[in-house]
């Protein structure tokens, strides 16, 4: 054991890993552990016996709660990565978030050793979200993977999420083999998805395998094929050196970022030099390893076609670009393909509750983005919450998780503004073009707004929408895209019970509650899925709020002109409800351009304060402007009116 060089803590782990890999009773599939595991374990993880062909990169693709994670923990336990247990426990959803929700919304990379015919294989799995939100994580967890297991519910079918990861997962040219899961449900109808899995994919049903994740039947099985259906990575190992970045996190615990790679060229160690493809910086490589449940282990070096991590010398979270190419320094390479990354749909100013937080938020900020490749973040400012930062997210259930992990996670307590959408607007005046540096602006900060009057139109983002809804649903869900603008494109049916809708929708009616609704009209069972289809003209406006004529610069809304008079009577009702009486009448306004939309007043106290307020009690009103004057510094004077910095939280706080 001398001559090992490894800590204590990692012995440990890999003695840890050890009884893993050696446990017998695990392995469904394996007679006899192969010795050579035992030895790997032992000397830490030595990677050079791990050749390509015994390798296989794979992700588990599905709609929302199809059952990936629930797989996932199958699969470690029939490989003794993780002990057997009856409870369901989703491991590699980690985050709190994930934990308290019950979804995945960050994609997991684990490795798994599984013997099979006398062979070690390396199995690295990669388990991604299904929500439309984070299709950010499942196209960059196809980025570093050959293959695909697409995963559909027996009692659902195929959901638009299914469809959607297919299609990616085919755009990477990737070998996908189908599995039916939660055949234990009473309510599962596997001939039926079967039909569907053929006519939708034109895969073969003689190669879907029906599983139950949950109680475990069949996956051996599908371990089996893992194996035998999968590709190993094609990849040299004399090659020059190509790392793909496809992840990174920032380690508080280590003070440096864990960067995920999949070595597609060549063979990476400790001590190695490696420089960027995008950034041109250069680093020492300090560590190599790869994921192993419940952490990381140190390898001895990363082959072509593993899978794991690298440890830097990087002194800024900004080295670390998802996307990037790493080669040796001094051997330049040809970058590897990247993935697209989606376009932010929806954007909020972020600030911190309190200004002199603001280095500790931005800290924050960038080390959840560096996690979190959907973001798109501008610093801006704002005349009540001073500096702060206009964050891009990919939906809003995306911008309310990175919301919440900024709070369990950093410890963050921030304001955040009305979420919007980006419009654009095309001005006229070849000063004005100058001043702007474009005649055709994308904006989606209302501050940022041109003056009406040198607007010559207004358009905004569309979507392509596809409904799968049991067919029964079909004419409210018109109903309701009919409310929201949408222009009904195509409509057919799927089978005898289910309708597909294709529907032309501007952004900003589906961003906040019509998926919420549409779930509710259709008890759960109808699904939405979207992408861009660019900008059409519209009439955008901006919304104003004014007190006593002044406005109030952080409450105004860029929105389509038809939904102006609701959202501006919504919020001066809101203003009133949260500003107290003072010495002069209050006028609450909503504007657009010179026009009042929606008019609130709130009278003034009588001459005398005090003796009207309070009777007389001397006491209680001394209380009172002595916590006003303690709280000054919260207020924000607005046309000689003191509005509570809260008022306009609250404000804020509503959805639209
Ligand atoms: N009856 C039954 N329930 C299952 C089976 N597999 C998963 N489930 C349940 O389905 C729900 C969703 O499972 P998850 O594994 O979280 O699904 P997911 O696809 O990872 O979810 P997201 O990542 O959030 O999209 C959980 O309540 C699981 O217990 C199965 O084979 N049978």
């Amino acid at each position: 054991m001398k001559s090992f060089n490894f800590t204590s803590l990692f012995l440990k782990r890999t003695l840890g890993s050890l009884k893993r890999i050696y446990a017998p009773c695990r392995f469904q599939h394996a007679q006899n552990p192969p010795p050579l595991v035992v030895e790997r374990a032992l000397r830490s993880i030595k990677m050079d016996t791990f050749e390509a062909p015994l390798v296989r990169n794979f992700c588990i693709i599905a709609h929302v709660d199809h059952g990936k994670s629930t797989l996932a923990d199958r699969l470690l336990e029939l490989t003794g990565a993780i002990p057997k247990s009856k409870e369901n426990r989703q491991v590699l959803d980690k985050l709190d978030v994930e934990r308290e929700r019950g979804i995945t919304v960050k994609a997991a990379a684990v490795s798994m050793f599984y013997p099979y015919k006398n062979q070690t294989y390396l199995l690295n799995l990669i388990d991604t979200p299904g929500h439309v939100d984070f299709s950010t994580e499942v196209a960059r967890s196809l980025s570093a993977c050959q293959s695909a297991i697409l995963l559909v519910d027996a009692a659902q079918g195929i959901q638009a999420q299914t469809v959607a990861n297919f299609l990616l997962a085919c755009d990477s040219f990737m070998e996908v083999i189908a599995i039916i899961n939660k055949i234990d449900l009473k309510e599962a109808k596997v001939e039926r998805t079967i039909a569907q899995i053929e006519s939708e994919f034109g895969l073969q049903a003689k190669n879907i395998i029906q599983i139950s994740a949950k109680n475990g039947t069949n996956c051996g099985k599908l371990l089996e094929q893992i194996v035998e259906q999968l590709p190993p990575p094609n990849y040299s190992r004399t090659g020059l050196l190509r790392l793909f970045v496809f992840d990174s996190v920032f380690s508080s615990s280590i003070n440096s970022t864990i960067i995920n790679v999949a070595v597609t060229d060549g063979i990476v160690r400790a001590g190695d030099k490696i420089a960027s493809k995008l950034s041109g910086k250069t680093y020492t490589v300090l560590e190599t390893g790869i994921f192993m449940y419940p952490d990381r282990v140190k390898t001895d070096a990363l082959y072509a076609g593993h899978v794991g991590y690298i440890i830097c010398d990087t002194k800024h979270i900004q080295d670390t670009i998802v996307g990037d190419t790493f080669y040796h320094q001094g051997v330049d390479v040809e970058p590897l393909q990247t993935f697209k990354v989606p376009k932010a749909m929806v954007f909020a100013g972020f600030f911190p509750f309190d200004e002199v937080q603001y280095n500790t938020f931005e800290q924050s900020i960038e080390r959840l983005a560096l996690n979190d490749t959907g973001v798109r973040i501008v610093a801006t400012s704002n005349p009540a919450f001073g500096k702060g930062m206009r964050i891009g997210f990919l939906g809003l259930l995306h911008m309310e998780i990175f919301n919440q992990r900024l709070e369990s996670e950093f410890s963050q307590q921030v304001i955040t503004t009305f979420p919007g959408v980006a419009y654009q607007c095309r001005i006229v005046g070849k000063d004005n073009i100058k001043e702007y540096g474009t005649e055709l602006l994308t904006i989606s900060d209302p501050l940022k707004w041109p003056d009406t009057n040198i607007i010559r139109e207004t358009l905004e983002p569309i979507v392509d929408g596809q409904i799968l809804t049991p067919t029964q649903c079909a004419p409210i869900i018109k109903l309701i895209c009919d409310e929201r603008r949408g222009v009904l494109k195509e409509e057919y049916c799927i089978d005898e019970k289910r309708t597909l809708l294709k529907y032309k929708l501007p952004l900003a009616e589906i961003v906040y509650d019509f998926f919420d609704q549409l779930k509710q009209v259709t008890s759960g069972y109808g699904t939405f899925d979207y992408e861009d289809s660019g900008y059409e003209k519209s009439n955008i406006v901006k919304l104003r709020f004014c007190i006593n004529n002044e406005e109030i610069d952080e409450l105004s809304v860029l929105c389509h002109a038809k939904r102006a008079q609701t959202i501006g009577k919504e919020v001066t009702v809101k203003l009133k409800e949260n500003i107290d009486r003072q010495q002069y009448a209050i006028k609450i306004e909503a504007k657009v351009h010179a026009t009042v939309l929606a008019r609130q007043n709130i009278p003034p106290y009588k001459k005398d304060v005090g003796a009207k307020l309070y009777g007389g009690d001397k006491t209680r009103l001394l209380k009172l402007l002595k916590r006003q004057e303690e709280g000054k510094e919260r207020m924000r004077s607005i046309a000689n009116i003191q509005v509570p910095r809260d008022a306009i939280i609250a404000v804020l706080k509503r959805k639209l």
